[in-house]
């Protein structure tokens, strides 16, 4: 089953970069399809315009909700299909998360609605509710220029997730964020030179010793999440706070 993903955006080649790397191969072999879009072939006027100013005052330029919908016609279609999620980028949207990405994983069709300005006209994420599966999603709590840098970030957290495209499955399982690690961080790793510019492998991962070697890490994982994430330690889990 191919992914097919859309991208509206007035920085179209943001989206270039997919065509390389694992995202490239993805690609080639099928498993996904990548179409960008430059919202400006969807105006009419001279200039080119997505923008104007701000219904009710404030600073900067909100876009325009004429080009999006008849982006939205054009790309996606005129009825309403459930199976199609539409995803804006935004400040003020729900935290990404692991199980979000993991939900994804499995959609027939994204399209990633990249704003820019201040945003977009809210009106055009209302007529997306209407017909398709909308999620706002936030990457984090600091303020991007736009939404493209956002839809590559949550484009990789999906792709890598659909089943035939990591080659080694086996590596997702451990991984931080997901059910193998518990929700801890993950432990650090070494590999070979054993002695690097006079730092060393803990001796322990050297011992062939397993069972030491899964306390070692454990313990490191929970060393981790204490200092660095307390918010993910949670005592239900047994995890010291
Ligand atoms: N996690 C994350 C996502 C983003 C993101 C996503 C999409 C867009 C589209 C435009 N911008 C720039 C942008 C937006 C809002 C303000 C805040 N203003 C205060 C009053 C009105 C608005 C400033 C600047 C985006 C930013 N940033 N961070």
């Amino acid at each position: 089953m191919t992914m097919r993903l859309d991208y509206l955006s007035i920085f179209p080649a943001y989206f270039d970069v997919l065509d390389i790397s694992l995202l490239g191969k993805a690609a080639v072999n099928g498993l996904v399809e990548v179409h960008a879009h430059d919202l400006r072939d969807w105006t009419h006027d001279r200039h080119r315009t997505v923008d104007d100013t701000p219904c009710g005052g404030g600073a900067g330029m909100v876009m325009k909700p004429d080009p999006w919908g008849e982006a939205f016609d054009e790309i996606i279609g005129t009825e309403p299909d459930s199976s199609v999620h539409v995803i804006f980028p935004s400040p003020s949207g729900a935290p990404f998360t692991q199980s979000a990405a993991q939900e994804l994983s499995s959609a027939v069709r994204i399209v990633f609605c990249c704003g820019r300005y201040e945003g977009i006209d809210h009106r055009v994420i209302d007529y997306a509710r209407s017909m398709w599966t909308v999620h706002e999603v936030s990457l984090g709590d600091y303020v991007l220029n736009g939404g493209e840098v956002a839809a590559l970030a949550i484009t990789e957290a999906v792709v890598r997730l659909v089943p035939g495209f990591m080659g080694n499955p086996e590596s997702l399982a451990e991984e931080s964020f997901s059910a193998g690690q518990d929700g801890l961080l993950e432990y650090p790793l070494f590999t070979r030179p054993v002695s690097w510019r006079g730092l060393d492998v803990p001796e322990v991962l050297m011992s062939g010793h397993h069972g030491r070697i899964a306390k070692w890490r454990r313990d490191e994982s929970v060393r981790l999440t204490c200092e660095r994430r307390p918010d993910l330690t949670d005592s239900d889990f047994g995890v010291p706070h």
